[in-house]
């Protein structure tokens, strides 16, 4: 495994940020990290990355306690922040002459792929940049030293054009050198079209195996019969009924679900997917 959580309880003060939380990432895995505001997430990061001390709990990073080890755990991670804030004053080019002499042998064709790829401005000074382009700086800080895990919160934030070429690198990593990613959002679509996997949390809490609902399917069917039963059929969910439109979620067997709708006579049948912004609102909801 290359991050392990385990029972992870935060407390600020009399605030309980987190509760019990425990996941694990494996190696050249892409796992979002996806909850509401204030849902505990830039606090598990912090706590990942051991800036943070966990009220209980523990977590290991590539098999290291990050309590005892974070800094030499941190040499081989690439951190973006959920805020970026730099110092004023400074030009973007000084800026990244200082940050690259935190590692050891950077490889500079890389650094200069980065910088052409982001299409960084060298010459600016850093508080004329956008949020953009601040969070451009911070995205070549994580890549340049190409760690083996990259820990990310809220990376793009709303940042559309910013969040494809992200991607790309992300995708280029992984390929390459069988990288890991784990990375906060609360955009799901961001995340669905990334991850191999999403972990939810939700005030505190981690939402048990979310992946069983990957499957649901919406079904909207206009039928006159009485299809009031349909509410019993193992699976369904969220039964719905206007005049002759029925509408629900199911999340078993197809099969299953024709065999019964054999008894009704029915005008028009829409079985769709559900994106991930549903789901997570129904599972919200409950
Ligand atoms: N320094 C702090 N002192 C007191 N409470 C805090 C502190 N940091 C976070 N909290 C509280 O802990 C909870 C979890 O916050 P956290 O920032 O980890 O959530 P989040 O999922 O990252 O939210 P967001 O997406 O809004 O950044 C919230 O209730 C928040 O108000």
């Amino acid at each position: 495994m290359v991050i392990e959580v385990k029972g992870l309880t935060k407390y600020y003060g009399k605030t309980k940020a987190i509760e019990n939380v425990s996941f694990s990432v494996k190696e050249g895995e892409i796992v979002g990290f996806v909850g509401p505001n204030g849902a505990g997430k830039t606090t598990t990061i912090r706590i990942i990355l051991g800036l943070l001390k966990p009220t209980s709990g523990k977590v290991y990073v590539f098999g290291k306690d990050v309590q005892k080890d974070y800094a030499n755990i941190n040499s081989q991670v690439g951190y973006i922040p959920g805020e970026v804030n730099y110092y004023p004053g400074v030009k973007v080019k000084e800026f990244l002459k200082y940050a690259l002499r935190f590692h050891k042998d950077v490889d500079r064709d890389y650094f200069d792929f980065l910088c052409d790829m982001l299409k960084i401005e060298m010459d600016k000074k850093v508080e004329d940049l956008s949020l953009g382009n601040k969070k451009k700086l911070a995205i070549v800080q994580a890549f340049v030293h190409r760690p083996k895990l990259y820990i990310f919160d809220e990376p793009t934030n709303g940042l559309d054009p910013l969040q494809k070429q992200l991607y790309d690198l992300i995708r280029k990593e992984r390929a390459e050198r069988g990288a890991t990613f784990f990375f906060s959002s609360h955009n799901l679509s961001e995340v669905q079209k990334l991850c191999d996997r999403v972990i939810f949390i939700r005030k505190g809490q981690l939402i048990k195996e979310p992946s069983e609902y990957f499957n649901m399917k919406k079904v909207r069917m206009l039928s006159n019969s009485n299809c009031s039963d349909l509410k019993n059929l193992a699976n369904v969910f969220n039964f719905k009924e206007q005049s002759g439109m029925k509408e629900f979620y199911y999340n078993g067997k197809i099969n299953n679900l024709l065999e019964k709708l054999k008894e009704y006579d029915i005008e028009d049948l829409i079985i769709e997917d559900v994106s991930l912004e549903e789901i997570f609102e129904e599972l919200y909801k409950n």
